[in-house]
Order: structure tokens, then sequence, then C-alpha cells
């Protein structure tokens, strides 16, 4: 039987760790706040997934040695900016020849790296070794069994198949890919234009709008993505459309709720201040930002919600800005 340990009991680590058990595989949960781990080993998650009841095989610890004990495949999923820390206090802990997902989406801020690079750097991991999860995955709606699929890319075919093997269950249907950095840049770009379909969700914006922010905003995704190195059918797959789409819309989104609070009018200090679970495009937008004008690649949706975020530009402004740029051709 596959063993799987899981680093993070917040919202996705919670629900992809129902989703390995469900699929046969067997769980260990490493989580940081002993009374979140004593929940999960009393079957529930109150703070981060009220309505879910875990699988009774899911085990938690405190320890990073104990969870990783024998495990197959280790799989990351704490917020983006806190993965390098992590990663130097799990340290030796990660087993040597297991398999190293990544949940997370987001690029880090100050070096513009994808979080597979960072495992890299940091874990000493083989990019052959690293997988990443990424696709249309609302926890929410995962934790209570509603059917989704994703994206499990890794440059060995080898592993992927080992990891979706391991999260196939009933109602997750996981399709494997070889492109990494594509399936990476989707997920953390997309976060950043729900911000800002959210707020013009707050700004009293109707579809028509939400749906040109995100048609450009997969424009943006692709030029960043392509000149990256990534895969232009990875854009119109699940990493790409298809979490665009449940996340922009989807009020179960924390970065579109975030948007819709920063439309309405509320300042970002307020929303952090309200917001308890990660919006990894708060801090994505940023690095994302640097990393497209290293690579000249335009992104100016991107830009304006880095404007509204970093230098207290109002959306009113940001709307302006956008819709006052020189006409272009779509394609251009
Ligand atoms: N929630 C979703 O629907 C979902 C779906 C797909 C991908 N993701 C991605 O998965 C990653 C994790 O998201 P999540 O939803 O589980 O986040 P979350 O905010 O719900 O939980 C974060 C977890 O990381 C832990 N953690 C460890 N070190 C931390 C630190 N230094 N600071 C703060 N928290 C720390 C927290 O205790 C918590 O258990 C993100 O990159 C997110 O974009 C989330
Ligand atoms: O709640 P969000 O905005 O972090 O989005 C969650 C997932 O990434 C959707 O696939």
């Amino acid at each position: 039987m596959t063993s799987a340990a899981v680093y993070g009991t917040g919202s996705w680590g919670t629900a992809f760790a129902s989703v390995l058990a469900d699929a046969g595989t067997t769980v260990t949960m490493w989580g940081r706040r002993p009374e979140v781990v004593a929940q999960i080993n009393a079957g529930t998650n109150d703070d981060y997934l009220p309505e879910l009841r875990l699988p009774s095989t899911i085990r938690a610890t405190t320890d990073p040695a104990e969870a990783a004990a024998g495990a197959d495949i280790v799989v990351l999923a704490v917020p983006s900016q806190t993965l390098r820390d992590n990663l130097g206090r799990w340290g030796a802990a990660l087993p040597s020849s297991a398999a190293v997902v990544s949940l997370m989406k987001g690029v880090e801020l100050g070096t513009t790296k994808r979080m597979s690079e960072v495992i890299a750097e940091v874990g000493g991991v083989e990019a052959e070794r690293i997988v990443i999860v990424s696709g249309p995955n609302l926890a929410r709606e995962i934790a209570v069994k509603q059917p989704a699929a994703s994206v499990v890319a890794s440059s060995s075919p080898a592993m992927a198949e080992l990891v979706a093997a391991a999260c196939a269950a009933p109602y997750f249907r996981p399709y494997t890919g070889t492109d990494v950095v594509g399936t990476e840049i989707c997920g953390a770009v997309k976060n950043v234009i729900a911000l800002a379909v959210g707020m013009a969700e707050g700004l009293g914006m109707g579809d028509n709008s939400k749906a040109s922010i995100i048609t450009r905003g997969l424009a943006e995704t692709m030029r960043l993505g392509l000149a990256l190195g990534g895969e232009a059918a990875t854009f119109a797959g699940l990493a790409g459309v298809g979490d665009l789409i449940a996340t922009c819309m989807s009020p179960l989104s924390r970065n579109h709720s975030f948007g819709v609070r920063l439309g309405q009018g509320m300042a970002v200090s307020e929303v952090i201040a309200v917001t308890r679970q990660t919006a990894e495009g708060v801090k994505s937008c940023t690095s994302i930002l640097e990393l497209a004008r290293k690579n000249d690649v335009d992104v100016p949706i991107i830009e304006q919600v880095d404007a509204m975020i970093q230098h207290d530009r109002t959306a009113q402004e940001v709307v302006s800005a956008l819709l006052s740029r020189p006409r272009k051709a779509e394609t251009a």
C-alpha cells in the first residue's frame, strides 16, 4: 500500500489528505499546532473545514520525522511564502527517495522562484522527484466529495503516475502531465486574476466585466508561462482555464473574496485582518510582476492588482488605468 506524509493541516492539506485516504493511501499529516493535530486524530479540523469528517485512517503528528517515516510520497501544503522556512525546519526528516508533491500556488517574494524551484534548492530534491498537483480544486467542495479533476505534473512520468494512482478517489480524477512550469504558473497567476475579478464584483460590475478580466488574465498567464518554457496546451487545461474559472467565479475562493472586499472599499490592511486563511495572490502579485518584468512580459492586470495592494491605488483607479490603455490586437 502506498504511504503519504502531508505537511500542512490547513484547508487544502486536510482536504487532499482525505482524497489520498479515500483513494486507499495511508496518510500521516504534520501540523505545527498541537490542538489542530489532536482534532485531526479525533476525525475533524474545525478551524479550516468544519464540514469535513476525516477518514478514520488519517493520523497526524507535530513531529516532522514521524510524519515522514516510510512515506513513498511527501505532500507540501503550507503557504508559499513560508515554504523556504518550513523546508529548512523539516530538513533531514524528508525521505531521500520519495516523490515530493507541491500543492502550493504561489511565487516566492524576493527570489521570484516557483515552488518546485524552492523545493529543489532548499530540500535538495532532484527534478524528477518533484510533482505538482493543480487544478480547479476548491478545498471546501472537495471536502464534501464533490467531483473534480486535477493535473498531476512531473518531469518524470513514473512519479506523476505514482502520485495520480495515490490520489485517484471516486470523486477525484487526476490527469498526468509533464509541464511543471506551465502548471505552476497557471496556479499562481490565477490567484491574482481572481483578486481582480473579485474587485470588479465588489465594484458592482457584472458578468461581461468578469469574463473580460478572466480572458485577458488568461492571455497574461499564457504570455508569462510560455516565456518561462511552459506548454501552450497546459493553459487550456484543468490547471489553466479550469482553475481560472473556479477561482475567479467562486465565493469559496479566498482570493476572489479578498478582491470583493477591496472592490467594496475596504483597505488592504482591513481585508488582511479579517482573512483567516491564505490568499496567495496578495503576496504573489508582487513576485509574479517582478518575474514578468525580468522576462519582458506585459501583464497589465497583474500590474494593477499589485498597484492596488502595494501602492494604495483604489479599485476605481485601477479600472480606469486598464480601460485607458492603448488599443491593440487581441493576440498581440
Ligand atoms: N484551499 C484551497 O482550496 C486550495 C486548493 C488548491 C491549492 N491551494 C494552495 O495550497 C496552499 C496551502 O493553502 P491552504 O488552503 O491549505 O492554506 P490554509 O491557510 O488553509 O492553511 C495553511 C496551513 O499551513 C500551515 N503553516 C505552516 N507554516 C506556516 C506559517 N509559517 N505561516 C502560516 N501558516 C503556516 C498553517 O498552520 C495551516 O495548517 C496554498 O498555496 C494554496 O494556494 C489551496
Ligand atoms: O481559495 P483560493 O482562492 O486559494 O483558491 C483555491 C484553489 O486554488 C482553487 O483551485
